[in-house]
């Protein structure tokens, strides 16, 4: 597997303010949270990835979740229309970053919106959540730019969570994991196995074996271990509050 990139943003100051749809607020340490975010950057180096800062946004209390600013798919990056409005400042910055990387650029236009979280790669197969933060505008411009790179874009449906990688990730070999109360349709996939908690549903892949996963999903974490593959935990507490996880903490460039 040839990732070698990634792209990340360092915590706002005004990250207790980040916004909530499916949790309510609870307290959040913003200097914690600066030490788990380096935590997890330090883990995606020790693996053998380069790590791109994207400018800071401080005025921006969710900047931090960069995944949400885009997708990549080949050279392609569509930078998103985000759909909660606070959230549309952080694209710009996003977009210069991952220009910089060689990627060109595409633009959602409105009344479109997506939030990179909604969408899931599994080889040529782009999943896209619906139901939340991405419209069918959104979905449309999406096929449109990524179908002609080979993909094949599939909507699905996300009513449990805020977005579709809330609520399922995906194995190395392609299996979608997901803990099945928060999946509205585990058929939507054709290989589908349920982890025993949240926080186990999401996984970014480090390579072929290691599984960068949430230090708050130790059963999910057995079960992977059980399937031959390696995890490598993080404590991201702090960003699990703001109903954050792993994968939208950075967005990962293929090689
Ligand atoms: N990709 C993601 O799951 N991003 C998490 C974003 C959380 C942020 N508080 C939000 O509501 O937009």
């Amino acid at each position: 597997m040839a990732i070698t990139r990634a792209l990340v943003r360092r915590p706002s100051p005004r990250l207790a303010e980040g916004l909530l749809t499916h949790l309510e607020r609870v307290p959040v340490d913003a200097d914690l949270a600066v030490r788990q975010w380096q935590q997890y950057v330090d883990a995606l180096t020790v693996a053998g990835w380069t790590t791109v800062e994207v400018p800071p946004a401080d005025d921006c209390p969710d900047g931090v979740f960069v995944e949400d600013t885009m997708v990549v798919y080949g050279d392609l990056a569509v930078i998103a229309r985000a759909g909660a409005t606070e959230r549309r400042p952080e694209a710009a910055a996003a977009a210069e970053a991952v220009q910089a990387q060689g990627y060109r650029l595409a633009h959602i236009d409105a009344p479109g919106t997506f939030d990179g979280g909604d969408i899931l790669k599994v080889g040529a197969t782009v999943y896209v959540g619906q139901g939340g933060r991405t419209n069918q505008s959104g979905f449309e411009q999406l096929r449109a730019h990524l179908e002609p790179l080979g993909a094949q874009v599939v909507p699905v449906p996300v009513r449990k969570v805020l977005h579709l990688k809330s609520a399922v990730t995906a194995l190395p070999d392609g299996t979608v994991i997901g803990y099945e109360p928060l999946v509205d349709d585990p058929s939507a996939f054709p290989s589908f196995r349920a982890v025993p908690e949240e926080a186990g549903s999401h996984v970014v892949l480090l390579d072929d074996r290691r599984l960068l996963m949430a230090a708050s999903a130790p059963r999910s974490a057995a079960l992977f271990s059980e399937l031959g593959y390696t995890p490598v935990p993080v404590d991201i507490t702090e960003f699990e509050k703001l109903e954050g996880c792993v994968t939208c903490l950075s967005v990962r460039l293929r090689g």
